[in-house]
Order: C-alpha cells, then sequence, then structure tokens
C-alpha cells in the first residue's frame, strides 16, 4: 500500500478516450478527480462541477493575478488551470487522485509530486478520433484542432509511466486497472 496518496494522471492525444476512462475507473477505484477551471463553455453531455468548474474569463484572471492557481495553461482561447485548493482537499482526505491533463500539465505536476505522480497515456490513432468524435458530435473546428495538434502530443508517450492504446473499451479498462493497481 503506498504510504501517501497516489496522483494518476490521465493524459495523451486528444479525443482517445481519456474522460471516458478517467471517469469510470475513477469511481470504480474509489479515486478523487481533482477538477480543473475552465473558461471554456460546457459541451452538450458536460456538467457544472462534474467535469471542470466553469468560470469567466474574468474570475480566471481574478484566480491567476491572486495566485490560488497551482497551474495554468492556455489551449486557443480558453484558460485552464487547478486551484492550489482543489488539489490540497483532494489529498488531505487520504484517497488516491485522478486528473486528466495535457502534456505540459502533466510534466508540471511530475516536476512537482515525483514518485507520487504516474502519468497514463491514453492514444489511438489520427482515423479513430476522428470517426469517434464526429459521432459524439464535437464541433468540427474542435476535431480538427485535435487533429492539428496530434503529431506533437503523440511524443509525450515516451516520458510517461504507462502507455496504453484504446482500442477495445473493456481490454483499455483492464489494462489501466492492471496499471494503478501495481502503484498502490
Ligand atoms: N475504446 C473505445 N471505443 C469506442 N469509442 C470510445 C472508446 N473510448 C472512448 N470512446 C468514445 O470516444 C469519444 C471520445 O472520448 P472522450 O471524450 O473520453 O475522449 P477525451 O480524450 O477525453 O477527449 P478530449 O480530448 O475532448 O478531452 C467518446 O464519445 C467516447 O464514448
Ligand atoms: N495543463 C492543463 N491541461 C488541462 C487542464 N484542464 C484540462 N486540460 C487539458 O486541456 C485539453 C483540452 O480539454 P477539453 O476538455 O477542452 O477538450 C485536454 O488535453 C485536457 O486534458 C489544466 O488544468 N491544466
Amino acid at each position: 500500500m503506498a504510504a501517501e496518496p497516489m496522483i494518476f494522471i490521465f493524459t495523451g492525444t486528444s479525443g482517445s478516450g481519456r474522460k471516458t476512462i478517467a471517469k469510470q475507473i475513477g469511481s470504480e477505484l474509489g479515486l478523487y478527480h481533482v477538477l480543473s477551471c475552465t473558461t471554456r463553455v460546457p459541451r452538450a453531455t458536460e456538467g457544472q462541477d462534474r467535469d471542470y468548474h466553469y468560470i469567466s474569463h474574468d474570475e480566471f484572471v481574478e484566480l491567476e493575478r491572486s495566485g490560488q492557481l497551482l497551474q495554468s495553461t492556455t489551449i486557443g482561447k480558453e484558460r485552464y488551470g487547478i486551484r492550489h485548493q482543489e488539489l490540497d482537499r483532494a489529498l488531505a482526505n487520504g484517497k488516491h487522485a485522478y486528473l486528466i491533463l495535457n502534456s505540459e500539465g502533466a510534466s508540471l505536476f511530475k516536476n512537482l509530486f515525483k514518485d507520487r505522480v504516474i502519468r497514463i497515456f491514453i492514444y489511438v490513432d489520427k482515423q479513430t478520433v476522428r470517426e469517434r468524435l464526429e459521432r459524439k458530435g464535437t464541433p468540427y473546428d474542435v476535431v480538427d484542432r485535435y487533429l492539428d495538434q496530434y503529431t506533437e502530443e503523440v511524443v509525450y508517450r515516451k516520458q510517461c509511466e504507462h502507455t496504453i492504446e484504446n482500442v477495445e473499451l473493456i481490454r483499455t479498462l483492464e489494462q489501466i486497472r492492471t496499471a494503478i493497481n501495481s502503484h498502490l
């Protein structure tokens, strides 16, 4: 059993299935979901304080100005970040935690928390990303952005503790359970 709560980071190529996998595994293993704040609007299936804390640009700037953000990133015109208090609350309750981050956020957490951070890189090929996202009704500009950044994102797998291709969801979940349990 790990002495301190572990931090599992689901990262990888956009649209590869990270959110689906993270939510399923998180609820199954009782992991605490550390939510980011974002200035982007919720998508059709998303909810306030379930997927993100959705806030205005002004509120984001204020969090940044007052030093409340542990880290932040900008993607297109939107801002994303995690409040210190959000992570502190998660770790204080003793549960293992998980986050869903891009490579920039994943590296920052690894540098801060070292061996307590385990990065799980999820990917699928570009064509599958397109098909899945179009089926889900993701706006075309978002799909195009994801595909444009694919090559840049996929190289990060080499730095992660685990790399898993998400073809068959059931098989992927099995591999991730095994990976996580090997650290607990
Ligand atoms: N193994 C799978 N087989 C088929 N469909 C899948 C599989 N895994 C996930 N999906 C579907 O692919 C779509 C994209 O998944 P999801 O939103 O979880 O990806 P994501 O990586 O979190 O995307 P984003 O980059 O937007 O954060 C969803 O509709 C999800 O149901
Ligand atoms: N570095 C950070 N990356 C984050 C954070 N919150 C989310 N993300 C990543 O941003 C992209 C876009 O997400 P989307 O939900 O708008 O599709 C994705 O890779 C997320 O994992 C954060 O606080 N910091």
